[in-house]
């Protein structure tokens, strides 16, 4: 027979002490959604079943304990760190859930100069992480915008991205080792090498797991120098996404590596680069790092934009300008949340990917079908986006759309809105052959697609969670739907 919901508590508080299990109802409700219910959080609705309580979690051994306790009586987790996810990740849609917060594991354990590399458990926030390697000289090299918000364990878990990754590579090109527990308390540590054949991959079972698997709680990450004085930026108007594409990829193709190379199409540029854009499209790049690569990178770039003739150089200045304000830390949250409830308009992204032939008709099909098809078109304020990661075999495409909320509660927003948007961006970039989520994570609404986007391949997924998982504890409703 189940637990209840007040022997859950009071078993927990048990385990790891009744200091560490929160019940307080406002921390619950707003423990049981995250920023994909923006616009109802902000306006106090929660609809979601409440969590039986939040685990503040010390140790990777009292995660060992909570997590066996939780497999043996079948209730549901939901990890937690920086608390920045966007894609419904953090929703405890299965009633008395515990959510299993790792935000107070935030201990720096080792930087390793000699190997570099740098450990740190999985509440470390990465600003902290950045700014102590930036104090001896270095850097992870990983920039998401959410870097002041967002927090190891839950970068590794999500797949993260930063806005160096054409230089750096992403959190699944960083990370050495791991150390996870698994959801019914087994303690696994995946040992730092710079490179092995000992089989697959296994790190890959834990990167991107988004806590459906297991909890993570330590993070080995590769570091590299520190040499802002070597940057060197560089940024163009232009007419079209298409030729920006097309030099996007001559970029990657020819082996350069900046460590940011953005298109932004004209209404996103637009609202990013109010004081040049003119209405057209905008592309950017960076090179950094060792200053005669740095210098090789900036004058190859230039020497392949030079090829258009439809590319208008701008000052370097106001590219660095506005690079330095592009982070998102707990002010600029406040300040968005007083600016909805003042003006009703909500700003919500959808990120996909798709290789180089068919990226244009993705974001071409995609705004097409939202201007004709979507009955509240008259309501979208915005509608734009841009390319912020690229490989030599394709690109993402970041969406950005922004609607004023019109006749409907605060808790139907998402099904008026962002819902049906996202459904015409995940079922168009899958029917073209691209992947309906780039960098998010899969999270709780994006799951309806997760077997078309993996075909065939969803076998290996799901054998992963049988494996893993056979009591589904672990983040229920996260990339695995729930089955009805
Ligand atoms: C303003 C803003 C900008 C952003 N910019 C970027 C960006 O540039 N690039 C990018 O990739 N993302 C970005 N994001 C999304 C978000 O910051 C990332 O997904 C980030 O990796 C989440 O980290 P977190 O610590 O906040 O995790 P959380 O929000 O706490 O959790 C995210 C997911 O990971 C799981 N999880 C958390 N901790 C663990 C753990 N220890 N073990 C197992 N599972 C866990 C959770 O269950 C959840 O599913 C942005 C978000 C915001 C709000």
């Amino acid at each position: 027979m189940s637990l209840s919901r007040e022997a859950i508590v009071e078993q927990v508080k048990e385990i790891v002490g009744p200091e560490r299990v929160v019940t307080d109802e406002n921390v619950l409700k707003k423990n049981s959604v995250d920023r994909f219910r923006k616009y109802a959080d902000i306006h106090g609705v929660f609809t979601l079943p409440l969590p039986a309580a939040v685990v503040k979690l010390g140790s990777t051994q009292q995660v060992s304990d909570v997590l066996a306790f939780m497999n043996q009586h079948k209730i549901n987790g939901v990890p937690r760190t920086g608390a920045s996810a966007t894609e419904g990740g953090l929703e405890t849609v299965v009633k008395n859930s515990l959510v299993l917060d790792g935000s107070g594991m935030n201990k720096i354990i080792d930087i390793d100069i000699e190997n570099m590399q740098a450990t740190a458990q999985c509440g470390v926030p990465l600003e902290v992480l950045e700014n102590a390697l930036r104090a001896k000289g270095y850097t992870t090299g990983h920039s998401p915008q959410s870097k002041p918000l967002a927090q190891m364990g839950g970068l590794v878990a999500t797949r993260s991205i930063g806005q160096f990754s054409t230089l750096y590579g992403a959190i699944e090109d960083m990370v050495v080792g791991l150390e996870a527990v698994l959801p019914n308390g087994t303690i696994t540590r995946i040992k730092n090498v710079p490179r092995r054949a000992a089989g697959p991959d296994i790190r890959h079972i834990i990167i991107g797991n988004e806590g459906a698997l297991c909890y993570i709680t330590e993070v080995t990450v590769k570091i590299f120098k520190f040499t802002p004085e070597n940057n060197l930026y560089y940024g163009y108007i232009l007419d079209e996404m298409k030729t920006g594409f097309e030099i996007l990829r001559e970029v990657m193709v020819e082996g350069y590596r900046p460590s940011i190379a953005r298109l932004y199409d004209a209404e996103d540029g637009t609202q990013h680069f109010t004081h040049f854009a003119e209405g057209k499209c905008v592309m950017i790049f960076m090179a950094e790092g060792n200053p005669r690569m740095a210098r090789a990178t900036g004058e190859g770039i230039a020497e392949i934009v030079a090829r258009y003739p439809q590319c208008t150089r701008v000052d370097s200045k106001l590219i660095e300008n506005w690079f330095n304000n592009l982070n998102w830390g707990p002010e600029k949250v406040a300040a968005e949340r007083v600016q909805i409830l003042k003006t009703g308009n909500m700003g919500f992204t959808t990120e996909v990917s798709g290789d180089w032939s068919c990226i244009n008709q993705i974001y071409e099909r995609v705004i097409h079908r939202i201007r004709t098809e979507f009955p509240h078109a008259d309501d979208i304020t915005m509608l734009g986006g841009h390319s912020s990661h690229s490989y030599i075999n394709g690109t993402n495409m970041y969406f950005v759309y922004d609607y004023n909320v019109v006749d409907c509660k605060p808790e139907e927003e998402i099904d008026k809105y962002h819902n049906p948007l996202n459904k015409i961006i995940c079922e168009e970039t899958i029917a073209l052959g691209g992947s309906m989520v780039h960098h998010h994570g899969i999270g709780k609404h994006r799951v309806h697609w997760a077997k078309a986007e993996h075909g065939t391949a969803w076998a290996l997924l799901e054998g992963l969670k049988k494996q893993f998982d056979p009591n589904g504890i672990m983040n229920t409703g996260t990339i695995y739907p729930i089955e009805k």
